[in-house]
C-alpha cells in the first residue's frame, strides 16, 4: 500500500458532546466495528433536538411522553442506551441539566478556555465565547472523536471583526451578529476562524457572546471565538467541571489570561465595524444575509442586478416568503412567535423579552391574530431560574406558552413546527425554505424584537416601548449562584462510577450488528467517474434544502436518497412533482452536480445530506466554494468535492446544460470533456484526501494505529494543564426510558 501523505495534523477534542440527531450511526458503527469510546469521560450527552417540549411534570413514563413520535421515541432511546453503556456523562429528560447541548455544557462548565471542542452539530461555534477552539462536525467525524479523540485538520484561516464605540439602546448581541452577516454575507466567513474583538463585545456578558459566537457558522465560519477575560472567568467559578478552587484554579486562571491576539497580530481578512451603524434589525428573506434594519424596507431584486446569481436567488426568496418589494417590515403580520434556541434561549434572553412586557404594561398580551407564541427555555436549568425569578408567570399572564427545554421549532424536528404559509418571528439562527416546518416563513430577529412582534402581531420596532426596565438578577453571577445552590450537582444526582472505570477505554456488553451502518471500501473509493452534470446556479445551498430536517430521524446511513431535495422537488403543499432540475430527463440520472453559486452546503453539519445526494447516484460536486462541514463529510462518504474558479464552473455549467459527460479522474486530478478537444481542468484535493479517497480508507483505522502516540500527548498535555481532563467522573444514570411506573423526578 501506498505510503499515507500526511498533510494534514491529528487535533486532539478535549471536549465532545453529543444529542441525538447525529449520533445513532456512528455508535452502530463503533459496535458493529468492535471499537470503543476511548474517552468517555470527556463526552457529555444529551436529547434536545427531537424531544417534545410540552409539560413533564405530571408524565408517568417515557413512553408516554413520546406518545404519536416513535421516531423520537427511537433517537433517544439510541442515544441513552449508548450514552450509558459506554459510560459517558449523560443528562435524561428527567435531569433538569438537560436541554440544548450548546446551553447546558457551558452551564456546566464543560467549555473551558484554550480547550478544543466538537460536536456532531454546526452550532458548537457558539463554545469559542469562552476563548475554546469549538466547531461543528458530521457522523463520521463524530465516530472518529469517540473512535481516538482526535481528528484530522487543518489550519484555517483568520478573520477578526472588531465592533467598536457603543450600541445604541435596544441593540442586542443578536442584532450585532445579523448585522455582521448582513455585511459580509453568508459565505463571508468561508474557511475562517472568526474572532470577535473591539470594545462592544469585550462589554458583552457570557451569554450575550454566546449568541454571537453561535452564529458565526451562518457568516460562514466554522468557528468564532472570544478572547476570555474577567467576564469569562467570573462566569466559569464554581461549576462543576470547572478546575478545582486553589491550585488548580489559580494555574487555569493565570494561563486563560495569556490567551489573547498580540496587538500587532496579522489577520488574513481584518474588519471594523462602528457600532453606532447597528439597530434592531430582522431578516426578510431565506438567507441569515438577508438583513434590514426594522425601520427598512422589503428590497427590490433589481437592487442586486450586479450579481445574476444573488438577483435570482432574492427572486426566488421573495416568492417563498410571499412578500412584495417595498413592503415597510413592521407591516409584515406574523402568525407564530418561537423565543428559544441555542442562539437565544438563555437566562438573559429571557429577562429582556420579560422587560418588553413589562414596558407594554399591566395589560400586555400576545396579540389575538397570533396563533402560538412559544417560550422555550434552552435547559432545565435556564427554566428553573427563570420560574425562581417569576418570569414563567409574566409570559403565561402576557398569553405565552412556557415550555419545556429543547430545540423545539428552531428546526421542525420535533412536535413544534410551522404549517405550510404561516410565517413566524423567530429569535432562531437560520431562515431557510422550510425549516421551522415544511412551507413555514421565518424572520430572524432578537428576544426583544421577537416580543413586542408577539404582543403587536406584526413585525415591530421595539424601540416604540422606550428604554425597557433592567429585571432584578439580571447579572450572570446570581444566574450561576442560582444554578449551584439546586440540589442538582452532579455529584448529588447520580453514583458516581468506580474510579477504575474511568479514562479506560470501554466496550460495553451486547455488542449488536447493525451492518448498514458502516460504510465499506467499495463505497468509499473515487477513482474516475464518467457522467452527466445536474446544472445548478443558486448560491447558499443549505444541507436543510438537500435534505429537509424531518428526515434526520433515522437511525441508518441509508434511506435517504428519496428524500434529496424534498421541497424543490414536490410542492410542500399538494405533493406534486416539480420541475426542478433533478426531476428533469436526463438530471434525473446525473452522478454530478456543477454548481455556479458559492458556498454549496453551507449550514447544518447533517451528514445526511451528503448520504441523501450519494443515495441519489451524485459523486461529484464542483462549485467555486463549499460548506466546510459539508465538504469534510463529502471525503467521508466517497462523494468528491471540487473547489473551481467561478469561471472554470460557468464554463462546466454550458457543458452540464447541454448534457454533455464529463469525466472526473481523481488519479490526475482532472476533469475531461469526453469527445471535446478541450484541455482537462485541473483541480486541486489536499493529498491526504486524495489518498484516502483513491483508496478507500477508513481514517478512524489509520488513527488507531496512532494511539500511543495520542496517548503520550494527552500525558504531556496533562502535566502541563493538569485541569483540561481533571473533571469529575461520569456518573452511572438511569435510563429514563427505564422509568416506567413512577412520574419523572422533578
Ligand atoms: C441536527 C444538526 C446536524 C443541525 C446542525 O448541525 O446545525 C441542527 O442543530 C441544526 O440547527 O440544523
Ligand atoms: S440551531 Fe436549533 S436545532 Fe440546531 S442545535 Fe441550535 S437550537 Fe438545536
Amino acid at each position: 500500500m501506498a505510503t499515507t501523505p500526511a498533510a494534514k495534523t491529528l487535533r486532539w477534542f478535549v471536549r465532545h458532546i453529543i444529542h441525538e440527531a447525529t449520533t445513532a450511526q456512528a455508535f452502530a458503527s463503533i459496535r458493529e466495528n468492535n471499537r470503543s469510546v476511548r474517552r468517555p469521560d470527556l463526552t457529555l450527552a444529551t436529547t434536545d433536538h427531537i424531544v417534545p417540549t410540552k409539560p413533564r411534570k405530571h408524565v408517568k413514563s417515557y413512553q408516554d411522553y413520546y406518545k404519536g413520535d416513535p421516531k423520537a421515541e427511537e433517537l433517544c432511546l439510541a442515544l441513552e442506551k449508548n450514552a450509558v453503556d459506554f459510560g459517558m456523562h449523560f443528562y435524561p429528560l428527567n435531569d433538569k441539566r438537560q436541554g440544548i447541548v450548546h446551553i447546558i455544557a457551558p452551564e456546566q462548565g464543560f467549555i473551558l478556555p484554550g480547550t478544543t471542542c466538537v460536536c456532531g452539530d454546526s452550532h458548537t461555534s457558539t463554545h469559542g465565547a469562552f476563548g475554546a477552539l469549538a466547531f461543528g462536525i458530521g457522523t463520521s467525524e463524530v465516530e472518529h472523536v469517540l473512535a481516538t479523540q482526535v481528528l484530522w485538520q487543518k489550519r484555517s484561516k483568520n478573520m477578526r471583526i472588531s465592533i467598536e464605540g457603543t450600541l445604541h439602546e435596544s441593540v442586542s448581541s443578536k442584532d450585532v451578529i445579523l448585522h455582521i452577516i448582513g455585511k459580509i454575507g453568508t459565505a463571508g466567513g468561508t474557511g475562517c476562524v472568526i474572532e470577535y474583538a473591539g470594545s462592544v463585545i469585550r462589554n458583552l456578558s457570557m451569554d450575550a457572546r454566546m449568541s454571537i459566537c453561535n452564529m458565526s457558522i451562518e457568516a460562514g465560519a466554522r468557528a468564532g471565538l472570544i478572547a476570555p477575560d474577567n467576564i469569562t472567568i467570573n462566569y466559569l467559578k464554581g461549576l462543576p467541571f470547572s478546575p478545582k478552587p486553589g491550585d488548580e484554579w489559580d494555574k487555569a486562571e493565570n494561563y486563560w489570561k495569556t490567551l489573547y491576539s498580540d496587538k500587532d497580530a496579522k489577520f488574513d481578512i481584518d474588519i471594523t465595524i462602528d457600532a453606532q451603524e447597528i439597530s434592531p434589525c430582522i431578516t426578510w428573506g431565506t438567507s441569515p444575509q438577508d438583513v434590514v434594519p426594522i425601520t427598512g424596507s422589503v428590497p427590490y431584486p433589481e437592487s442586486f442586478q450586479d450579481d445574476p446569481n444573488r438577483e435570482e436567488a432574492v427572486r426566488r426568496s421573495l416568492t417563498y416568503m410571499d412578500l412584495r418589494p417595498g413592503t415597510q417590515m413592521e407591516d409584515i403580520a406574523i402568525d407564530k412567535v418561537f423565543i428559544g434556541s441555542c442562539t437565544n434561549g438563555r437566562i438573559e434572553d429571557l429577562r429582556s423579552v420579560a422587560s418588553v412586557i413589562l414596558a407594554a404594561g399591566p395589560d400586555a398580551h400576545v396579540s389575538s391574530n397570533v396563533v402560538q407564541a412559544l417560550i422555550v427555555p434552552g435547559s432545565g436549568i435556564v427554566r428553573q431560574q427563570a420560574e425562581f425569578e417569576g418570569l414563567d408567570v409574566i409570559f403565561e399572564r402576557a398569553g405565552f406558552d412556557w415550555r419545556e427545554a429543547g430545540c423545539s421549532m428552531c428546526c421542525g424536528l420535533n412536535q413544534d413546527r410551522l404549517k405550510v404559509g404561516e410565517r413566524c418571528a423567530s429569535t432562531s439562527n437560520r431562515n431557510f425554505e422550510g425549516r421551522q416546518g415544511s412551507g413555514g416563513r421565518t424572520h430572524l430577529l432578537s428576544p426583544i424584537m421577537a416580543a413586542a412582534a408577539a404582543l403587536n402581531g406584526r413585525l415591530t420596532d421595539v424601540r416604540k416601548y422606550g428604554v425597557l426596565p433592567k429585571l432584578p438578577g439580571s447579572s450572570s453571577q446570581t444566574r450561576q449562584e442560582t444554578t449551584t445552590s439546586t440540589n442538582l450537582t452532579l455529584s448529588q444526582r447520580n453514583e458516581p462510577v468506580a474510579a477504575e472505570n474511568v479514562n479506560k477505554p470501554s466496550t460495553p456488553k451486547n455488542q449488536t450488528a447493525t451492518p448498514e451502518t458502516s460504510t465499506t471500501k467499495d463505497q468509499l473509493k473515487f477513482t474516475i467517474l464518467r457522467g452527466i452534470a445536474a446544472p445548478f446556479s443558486l448560491e447558499n445551498i443549505n444541507t436543510d434544502v438537500i435534505l429537509s430536517v424531518q428526515f434526520l430521524t433515522g437511525v441508518k446511513r441509508s434511506g435517504y436518497g428519496q428524500y434529496l431535495f424534498n421541497a424543490l422537488r414536490f410542492s410542500p403543499s399538494t405533493g406534486e412533482r416539480s420541475d426542478f432540475i433533478l426531476n428533469r430527463v436526463p438530471f434525473n440520472n446525473s452522478s454530478i452536480i456543477v454548481c455556479t453559486g458559492r458556498n454549496f452546503g453551507c449550514g447544518s453539519s447533517r451528514e445526511a445530506a451528503v448520504w441523501s445526494l450519494k443515495e441519489f447516484g451524485i459523486k461529484c460536486i464542483i462549485a467555486p466554494s463549499f460548506g466546510e462541514i459539508f465538504e469534510n463529510n463529502c471525503v467521508k462518504n466517497g462523494v468528491l468535492p471540487i473547489t473551481l474558479t467561478l469561471s472554470k464552473c460557468k464554463e462546466l455549467y454550458t457543458d452540464a446544460e447541454a448534457a454533455l459527460p464529463l469525466e472526473i479522474d481523481l488519479t490526475t486530478s482532472g476533469i475531461r470533456r469526453p469527445g471535446s478537444k478541450l484541455a482537462a481542468i485541473p483541480f486541486k484535493i489536499d493529498p491526504f484526501r486524495q489518498h484516502c479517497l483513491l483508496h478507500g480508507l477508513d481514517d478512524i483505522g489509520l488513527t488507531i494505529e496512532k494511539l500511543e502516540d495520542i496517548t503520550l500527548f494527552e500525558q504531556k498535555r496533562r502535566s502541563k494543564f493538569p485541569w483540561i481532563d481533571n473533571i469529575p467522573a461520569p456518573s452511572r444514570t438511569k435510563l429514563s426510558s427505564q422509568n416506567t411506573t413512577t412520574s419523572f423526578e422533578w
